[in-house]
């Protein structure tokens, strides 16, 4: 009996029905297709899920008394007053969803050159995660550091002749840690890129008492196009000057995100992130495998826009995109994502099961 890939030529004559495309088949030992040829046999061999456990949602609050204001360039999602944000803590919890992330869009009265606001106490982020902890303890709140929101010029630091100090900066990103700590903050996210604020970050907080507040580090942030939704959300984009390529990382770069990775987990971060996602999945891989450590992605605001703004156009089916995006992050290696389809994600997750 001849034998050709390791299995009998004559078995090439096995009875199949005949059609009107009938032919002899390909001798073939492994058909891949085999098993994608049903739901349950695809479901079987499925390597990676996405499950509401993966998704932080990210919210804005905004100043005033129930109100939900549409961002015009991210369909789908709006800015909300501190008693809207309870809500949506409370679908949040209802979703099983573990973890929000709060944003405030400040009024422009109160922004200044140094983004004093970021250390009142009482500020939109401060009374949002009050109220939310009030209401719904059991969520977790992760609260933004950096000073773009704040400040009248947009820049994540304090300038000085046009250049963004490092420690200067640091100085008063410790203190805006300490007031998200006060009023209840459960992780602290910088997502300034200043060099060495986690280390600083960490040592305040320990001092104060604050041990198990946790942290987790936009370690590798790249300089993106991708966030100006973001800062039409925050209200920011108009007020900007320059761009943020001395602080946020070059994108044509990937070694060094391993080292930004290494110093701030050297530096006490819990867990680390790598941002924007999409076009940084080979980031999330290599971070992943050479650390091992809680690493998460965020699907930030200009990768949203396209899938709904797509969608809404009717060019591609949102609902699978955004599906087909989030699990790609799962794939990537990330073991969570930062996401504004957390809720839509979640609901659908919800409805499958
Ligand atoms: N430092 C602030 C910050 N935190 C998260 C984002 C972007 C998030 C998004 O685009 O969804 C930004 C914007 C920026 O760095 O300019
Ligand atoms: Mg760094």
């Amino acid at each position: 009996m001849a034998i050709k890939f390791g299995r009998p030529i004559e078995m090439r004559d096995t009875p199949r029905r005949p059609t009107a495309l009938s032919s002899q088949p390909l001798d073939l030992v492994t058909r891949p297709r085999r098993n994608r040829k049903a739901e349950w046999a695809r479901r079987l061999v499925r390597e990676n899920v996405l499950t509401t456990d993966d998704l932080i949602w990210p919210l804005f609050v905004v100043d005033g008394h129930n109100t939900r204001t549409p961002v015009a360039s991210m369909p789908g999602v709006d800015r909300i007053t501190v008693d809207q944000a309870v809500r949506d803590a409370e679908r949040a919890a209802k979703l099983n969803i573990p973890c929000i992330a709060l944003f405030p869009y400040t009024e422009a009265s109160l922004r200044d050159e140094h983004g004093s606001e970021a250390l009142n106490p009482d500020n939109l982020v401060c009374q949002s995660v009050r109220a939310i902890k009030k209401e719904f303890p059991d969520i977790g709140i992760l609260c933004d550091v950096a000073l773009d929101p704040f400040t009248s010029h947009g820049h994540d630091g304090l300038i000085e002749d046009g250049r963004i100090l490092n420690d200067e900066t640091v100085a008063v990103l410790v203190r805006q840690a300490l007031v998200q700590a006060e009023a209840g903050c459960d992780i602290i996210a910088p997502s300034d890129m200043m060099d060495g604020r986690v280390g600083a970050i960490r040592d305040a907080l320990d001092e104060a008492g604050f041990l198990d507040v946790q942290i987790m580090a936009y370690a590798a942030k790249y300089a993106s196009a991708f966030y100006g939704p973001f800062r039409d959300a925050i209200g920011s984009a108009k007020t900007l000057t320059g761009d943020k390529r001395t602080y946020q990382m070059d994108s044509a770069n990937s070694d060094e995100a391993l080292r930004e990775v290494e110093l701030d987990l050297a530096e006490g971060a819990d867990m680390v992130m790598v941002k924007p996602g999409m076009p940084y999945l080979d980031i999330v891989r290599r971070v992943k495998d050479t650390f091992a450590v809680p690493t998460f992605v965020y699907q930030v605001s200009g990768e949203y826009a396209m899938i709904a703004g797509a969608a809404n156009n009717g060019w591609i089916d949102g609902e699978r995109a955004m599906m087909e995006s989030l699990v790609g992050f799962k794939r990537a290696g990330a073991d969570g994502i930062l996401t504004y389809f957390a809720p839509v994600a979640a609901e659908k997750l919800k409805a499958e099961r």
